[in-house]
């Protein structure tokens, strides 16, 4: 396996290089955004893009709820170099049915550059718009040109980008999410997040999975408004941002029942122990009948008497599809038996699908082995030790 960094051929001088991803290349400009860290994020969305489609095609006829006029509509809403764009075209080339991308950016200068690269690489599937994203979006909507795939790659916080991403996008569609707001999402900015996601943060050492639930909790109360829902396929916390794929879905049942799966975490200030609150509970055994929950915390931690910080609401159901993650590590494997080259992060990815994979589903939120033994002033022992005894 190749090491990434040495794959890229970068020629050019600084600042109007020529980068290598994927089957792309790109002109790397400095007027417009190209981060070489997110090579990660792009190869998995291609992955999964790529294993969504074939996995739908195989399932369903062309006449699924998920083509618009038996076709296939892939919107990059902040494109930037159109770098996913170009590598949605050149690498989701198992699709039988035509596919149309839009790289759509509100920069002209970046519109410049994608469509150059464009060019750069015969990728004439793809259309570029130089619209606000969010007007794009109902535009389309509007029109019932619906979205089967929506990429919301933003600098920060992409909250502002759901209720139009939500509307828009097909029924059944694949909805992939960054957010690169971690201070916000991970307690130190507690006012900000809740103006931006609708839930309060906890910093805590769970602190990173809170973020990812945070983040689902939101997309769904955005989806609920209009009667839709949102199941978390694949949710990874990386470096310094977070990826999330999800299916959005359309059903008034559904979308009222996902709200039995929105919980309150109480943090206890003593010892540091976490409770799940939920928000409400079906009543009777009937799911259509939901409730307030009844409170189950008592008012301080029974182990050591402190009373708690409240945060949340997060998604306190599973935040991975273990089938959608096996069928990941299924493609990731045959593509790199066919070009072992195809992905610079192909060794990253499959450690991180793996770990997905071994994680425990609904099982929220974590303690630190060195901070458990740090409160209770105890030497760390071995994760091993721990395990074992
Ligand atoms: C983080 S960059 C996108 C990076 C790109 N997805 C990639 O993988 O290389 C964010 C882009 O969003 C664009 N942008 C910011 N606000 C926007 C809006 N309201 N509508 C459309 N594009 C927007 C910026 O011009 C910038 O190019
Ligand atoms: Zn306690």
């Amino acid at each position: 396996m190749m090491d990434p960094i040495d794959k890229k051929t970068a020629s050019g001088d600084k600042d109007n290089r020529i980068i290598r991803e994927g089957k792309a290349q790109i002109h790397c400009r400095k007027q417009v955004f190209y981060n070489q860290v997110q090579e990660f994020n792009r190869d998995l969305s291609v992955l999964a893009a790529h294993t969504y489609l074939k996995n739908e095609l195989w399932k369903s006829s062309t006449s699924s709820k998920i083509f618009v006029k038996d076709r296939v509509c892939i919107l990059d809403a902040l494109s930037a170099s159109g770098l996913r764009s170009i590598r949605y075209s050149l690498e989701c080339k198992q699709c039988p049915l035509p596919i149309d991308i839009i790289a759509n950016d509100i920069s002209e200068e970046a519109i410049n550059i994608i469509e150059s690269n464009i060019e750069l690489n015969n990728a004439y599937n793809v259309i570029v718009t130089n619209e606000d994203a969010n007007m794009l979006m109902y535009k389309k909507k509007a029109l019932n040109e619906r979205i089967t795939i929506i990429d919301l790659d933003p600098y920060g916080c992409p909250t502002k980008f759901l209720d139009s991403a939500i509307q828009n996008i097909v029924d059944g569609g694949l909805l992939m999410v960054t957010s690169t707001d971690m201070a916000v999402l991970c307690g130190n900015h507690g006012n900000a997040c809740f103006a931006k996601y609708g839930s309060y943060p906890l910093r805590a050492k769970f602190c990173h999975e809170m973020a990812l639930r945070i983040i689902c909790a939101s997309v769904n109360s955005n989806a609920a408004r209009y009667g839709r829902h949102a199941i978390p396929l694949l949710s990874l916390s990386v470096d310094f941002y977070c990826r999330i794929f999800f299916r959005v879905f359309t059903s008034k049942n559904e979308a009222q029942r996902s709200m039995t799966k929105m919980a309150y975490v109480y943090l206890c200030k003593g010892c540091e122990s976490f409770q799940l609150q939920p928000l409400c509970e079906i009543k009777d055994g009937n799911e259509k009948n939901l409730v307030p929950a009844t409170v189950k915390c008592d008012k301080t931690c029974s182990i050591c008497g402190h009373s708690y910080r409240i945060g949340g609401p997060i998604w306190s159901a599973s935040i991975h599809d273990k089938d959608f993650v096996h069928n990941l590590q299924n493609e990731l494997e045959a593509l790199r038996e066919s070009d072992s080259n195809h992905f610079g992060t192909y060794r990253r990815m499959e450690g991180m699908l793996q770990l997905v994979a071994e994680e425990l589903d609904d099982c929220p939120l974590y303690y630190h082995l060195d901070r458990l033994c740090s409160i209770v002033c105890c030497q760390v022992s071995s994760m091993k030790y721990f395990v074992q005894y």
